[in-house]
């Protein structure tokens, strides 16, 4: 699909999308419990994903009236009887491989053409460890992935460094070994915030996760634990809000992004960028209100090691702000569904923006963002992104539009919503 977008003033109130990650957890735990139920979960393709790969893991999820029912399959996943495709979904992905290793026969995972270029390499090697058998029939551990279960709970050590998923799957999985299970992280742990996503989860369902607190360095994971999740809400995410609020920055806008309420998630660090730059923002956390109204913008320096979904958005930013604006910390960004830093870079300079793509950064100078054909690259926050400065360009279409559906299915009617010009040029 393509999208037209033309300059746009914004104005009014949305709600913020719920967010993936939680749902993600939600759902997997939910599935490992006995009985539950997910209210406000988000329903997209990646969590759809989920949703198909837990049922085939033996769990049953009904989808009703803006909640999902599961009846579980207490903490013992059954053997799929057809092989798991993910489709673009690295989450679903890591976290699935550790629902495999919990059962007794073999599971094969695969998914598109985007997560079958995302390494595995480190949580096959500590699955190796922790006594199952795992293969990979391509380079750093790429799917397909075919595992066989038998997790036993050991003391092991993962790399930190290429992303924290790895981490969230194993805590998942190891509370229902029979042996505990001690997880040390080698170098810098990426992605931290998601990691705490995960255990406020696993805490919530009545599983106990020691952290050292200290450090961050170490997890302790009890064995034979029982999952129970019973109810869960899911809360708003703050990465699909980021594209709502970076746009009415941008466009001199007043606009309020309700149901973002404070958070585990890294990515509520967009409030503090965006008054960081200039941004007129106002977070009232009891109401769960973000009100965004304009302001002139600076560059800046950020550090994204723990919020890489930001990138997009921010590079977005960086072209209006005076200056440069900095992204630092963000070599993870390369291992996503695209790699976020090459596909930013490219597309805005077709934009008539300057930038310097360096192994772990991007620079971003401030200019004059031009109308464009831009590429999506089949990237939905590369999508959302390029759309909002298309806003500033105007005249500009986006194509792969269609990935929205991944994160954030209303996203062009909400932007609609609140005054933006946006058509569909083609389906
Ligand atoms: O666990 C999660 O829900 C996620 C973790 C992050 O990935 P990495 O840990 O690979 O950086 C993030 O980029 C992704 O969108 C969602
Ligand atoms: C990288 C992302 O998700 P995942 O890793 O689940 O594909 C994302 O949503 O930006």
């Amino acid at each position: 699909m393509k999208v037209g977008v033309d300059n746009s003033k914004l104005h009014g109130e949305l709600y913020a999308p719920p967010s993936k990650s939680y749902t993600h957890r939600a759902i997997t735990i939910g599935s490992l419990s006995h009985q539950s139920t997910i209210h406000r979960p988000l329903l997209s393709a990646d969590t759809e994903a989920t949703i198909r790969a837990c049922e085939m893991f033996g769990a049953n999820i009904e989808k009703k009236n803006n909640k999902l029912e599961i009846n579980g399959i207490d903490g013992a996943p059954h053997v799929p009887e057809d092989v798991i495709d993910v489709e673009n979904s690295g989450t679903t992905l890591r976290f699935m491989t550790a629902l495999a290793t919990l059962t007794d026969g073999v599971t094969v995972l695969t998914g598109d053409r985007s997560v079958r270029t995302r390494p595995n390499g480190p949580l096959l090697e500590v699955l190796q460890n922790l006594g199952v058998d795992v293969f990979s029939t391509r380079n750093n551990g790429r799917a397909p992935l075919v595992v066989k279960g038998g997790l036993k709970g050991a003391i092991t050590k993962i790399d930190g460094s290429i992303s924290s998923q790895f981490v969230s799957a194993l805590l998942i999985a190891c509370p229902l070994t029979n042996n505990s299970t001690t997880l040390s992280i080698k170098g810098e742990l990426k992605s931290k915030p998601y990691v705490d996503i995960t255990t406020e989860i696993i805490e919530k369902a009545g599983c106990e996760i020691f952290v050292d607190k200290n450090h961050n360095t170490k997890f302790i994971i009890p064995a034979k634990q029982k999952y129970d999740l019973k109810e869960y809400t899911v809360p708003g995410d703050f990465s699909s809000a980021s594209y709502l609020l970076a746009a009415a920055a941008m466009t001199g806008s007043k606009v309020t992004v309700k149901n973002l309420f404070p958070s585990k998630q890294g990515d509520v660090k967009i409030i503090d960028i965006l008054e960081q730059m200039g941004a007129n923002i106002h977070w009232d956390k009891d109401k769960g209100d973000v009100s965004v109204n304009g302001g002139d913008l600076n560059g800046i320096t950020v550090d994204l090691g723990a919020s890489p979904d930001l990138f997009p958005t921010i590079a977005v930013l960086g072209t209006v702000a005076k200056g440069t604006t900095v992204i630092r910390n963000a070599e993870h960004v390369r291992y996503k569904e695209t790699d976020r830093i090459h596909a930013m870079a490219n597309e805005l300079q077709k934009m008539g923006i300057k930038v310097k793509e360096e192994k772990d950064r991007l620079t971003v100078n401030g200019g004059n963002l031009k109308k464009a054909n831009v590429y999506g690259w089949h990237d939905h926050r590369i999508v959302m992104a390029l759309t909002i400065a298309g806003l500033i360009a105007g005249d500009t279409t986006v194509d792969t539009a269609e990935s929205v559906f991944i994160s954030y299915p209303n996203f062009f009617e909400d932007m609609r919503k609140i005054g933006a010009n946006i058509k569909i040029v083609n389906e």
